[in-house]
């Protein structure tokens, strides 16, 4: 999530005095009610959040963010302590990186921590006011669709499908290979989108893509990255800043995201599901249409929504997680060399590549597996949550409407869990060798890291996004090393591992075009 936008938010600002006016008076009143209540707080005893300096009137700290401001919240919260309070705009943010209080906030507190807070496209465009499972409060409604789909997610169903998710990774694995034969390199988001996107279409809909240039693979894959882009907070403007909401409104913005969701969004997925209604495979559609027949909590576009947010949210997240680990091994050969010394161990014995389920069998692999989702979590700040009711921890006050943000980026740099937090240590996780999901449903002291989240809202997803990821890499290493592109001169180009890409509510790394190149000593 960047900010790139502040040039862009300044020139809208001075071109709309009226909504100025009515933002700053707004404002006054707003910023009037949280000093009264930070006084009452005080007055009560508690401990003050502390506020990094240098805030501005109205747009709070959002241009002191620059490019990345992970990165900033990151070096205000070294010197400021594990929470912090920070004014994105008109928005106050509590930002956690002590996963021990994340813990105690997310999960001992779930009850009044489990909200969303209503953004203006993830909530009311997106997610038709609320509706699906990322983005509504955590309501009845919520948890009969959350429900729905964590039965699809299940790992008993999931082992039914373990053939399918073989099969996806066997073809994604020889299609970088035999791309890097034919081109030199291959850029890997597309495929990796493709492997992890193709699951969720034969579990949703019933039905698989056959390549990347599947046209219904590529609509979908189109609608996907622009629909992450303008949930990401930073797209939201106007959420920051309600001023701007009256300039988007003038500009088109808000008019352009109506009609790409109107005329491009709605119209594909309602023909995916009625073509999957119509098919004679059984697929998450059908299990919710049935249980809209039980019930009238779940309608047309809320099992729309649904479908349209496993989807998204399972291939970009995933998929954005295999391109970091590859980027991490480019700069890595002797940890390359250490996995396949395991997995070849595994393969001179049975002649084949390990299943999930054989995992134990392969303990460095797992442990570099972690290693590279905590040195390089694929999403910053996960999704929000808002608090439904006042809480108190650790002394603090944490008032109802609060938005709470756990920083990803410095939680898994902080050094009381990971000494030398900055180093790449694949021996980190040998001694916690938990499958994820079980490490992330776990108590804290058993948790691995926080890539999924927290609490009852934690990732549905963790168990398929472990297998699809195993079974990639199992694959990729079995038959092959991962290398930098060459540059015109022979000469490696190892991606800047400081580089990251805005995909809005994912950051996956900025470079992600490797070479798969074919080990001559592979056992298979
Ligand atoms: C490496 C892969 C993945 C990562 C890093 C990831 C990360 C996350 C995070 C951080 C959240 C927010 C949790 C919170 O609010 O505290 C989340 C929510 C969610 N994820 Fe994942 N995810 C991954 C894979 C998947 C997969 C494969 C699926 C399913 C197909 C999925 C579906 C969802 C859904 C539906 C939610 C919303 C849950 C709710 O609000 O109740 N994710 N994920």
């Amino acid at each position: 999530m960047t900010f790139t936008n502040n040039k862009k938010v300044n020139e809208l600002l001075s071109a709309a005095p009226v909504t100025a006016a009515v933002g700053l008076v707004t404002y006054g009143i707003y910023t009037a009610y949280r000093s009264h209540q930070q006084k009452k707080a005080l007055e009560a005893g508690y401990k003050e959040i502390p506020v990094p300096k240098g805030a501005l009137p109205y747009l709070g700290h959002l241009p002191m963010l620059q490019e990345l401001p992970a990165l900033k919240i990151t070096e205000w919260q070294k010197e400021l302590g594990a929470i912090i309070r920070i004014n994105m705009g008109q928005k106050p943010w509590i930002v956690i990186s002590d996963p021990y209080l994340a813990h105690e906030i997310f999960s001992n507190n779930g009850a009044v921590t489990s909200g969303r807070p209503f953004q203006n496209y993830a909530g009311k465009h997106h997610s038709i006011n609320q509706r699906g499972i990322a983005f509504p409060n955590a309501d009845k409604r919520w948890k009969k669709t959350r429900t729905a789909a964590l039965d699809v997610l299940a790992p008993k169903n999931i082992k039914k499908f373990a053939p399918i998710l073989e099969r996806e990774s066997d073809f994604i694995v020889e299609h970088l290979l035999k791309t890097t034969e034919e081109k030199g390199s291959i850029d890997v988001v597309k495929p990796l989108q493709f492997a992890t996107m193709n699951f969720l279409f034969v579990t949703c809909l019933g039905k698989r893509a056959t390549s990347v240039n599947d046209p219904m693979f590529v609509e979908v894959i189109g609608i996907i990255d622009i629909n992450m882009k303008m949930c990401g907070v930073a797209e939201d403007t106007a959420w920051f800043l309600p001023i701007l909401s009256l300039v988007d409104t003038v500009t088109g913005k808000e008019a352009k995201q109506k009609a790409f969701i109107r005329e491009r969004r709605n119209p594909t997925f309602r023909r995916l599901i009625k073509e999957a209604l119509e098919r004679d495979e059984d697929s998450l559609v059908k299990n919710l249409y049935a249980l809209k027949d039980e019930n009238n909590m779940l309608d047309d576009d809320g099992i729309m929504v649904t479908i349209n947010e496993l989807i998204g949210a399972g291939a970009d997240t995933t998929s954005g997680t295999l391109a970091w680990a590859f980027a991490i091994l480019t700069h890595h050969h002797e940890v390359q060399a250490e996995i396949i010394r395991e997995l070849d161990a595994f393969i001179s014995v049975h002649k084949r590549v390990p299943k999930f389920e054989e995992r134990e069998e392969l303990p460095y692999l797992i442990s570099v597996q972690k290693e590279c989702m905590r040195y390089r979590p694929s999403t910053h700040f996960g999704l929000m949550h808002e608090a439904t009711d006042d809480l108190e921890c650790r002394g603090y006050f944490i008032p109802k409407g609060s938005i709470l943000v756990c920083n990803m980026h410095a939680t898994h740099k902080n050094e009381a869990v990971y000494p030398e937090p900055e180093k790449f240590v694949p021996t980190r996780f040998l001694n916690n060798l938990k499958t994820m999901s079980a490490a992330a449903n776990s108590n804290i002291e058993n948790r691995d890291h926080y890539n999924f989240g927290w609490g009852r809202r934690i990732c549905p997803g963790i168990h398929l996004a472990e297998i699809e990821m195993f079974n990639i890499l199992v694959r990729v290493f079995a038959y092959a090393t991962v290398e930098a592109p060459l540059n015109e001169k022979g000469e490696p180009q190892l991606p800047d591992l400081d580089a990251w890409d805005d995909a809005g509510l994912t950051m996956p790394p900025k470079y992600t075009t490797h070479r798969f190149v074919k080990r001559s000593s592979s056992l298979i």
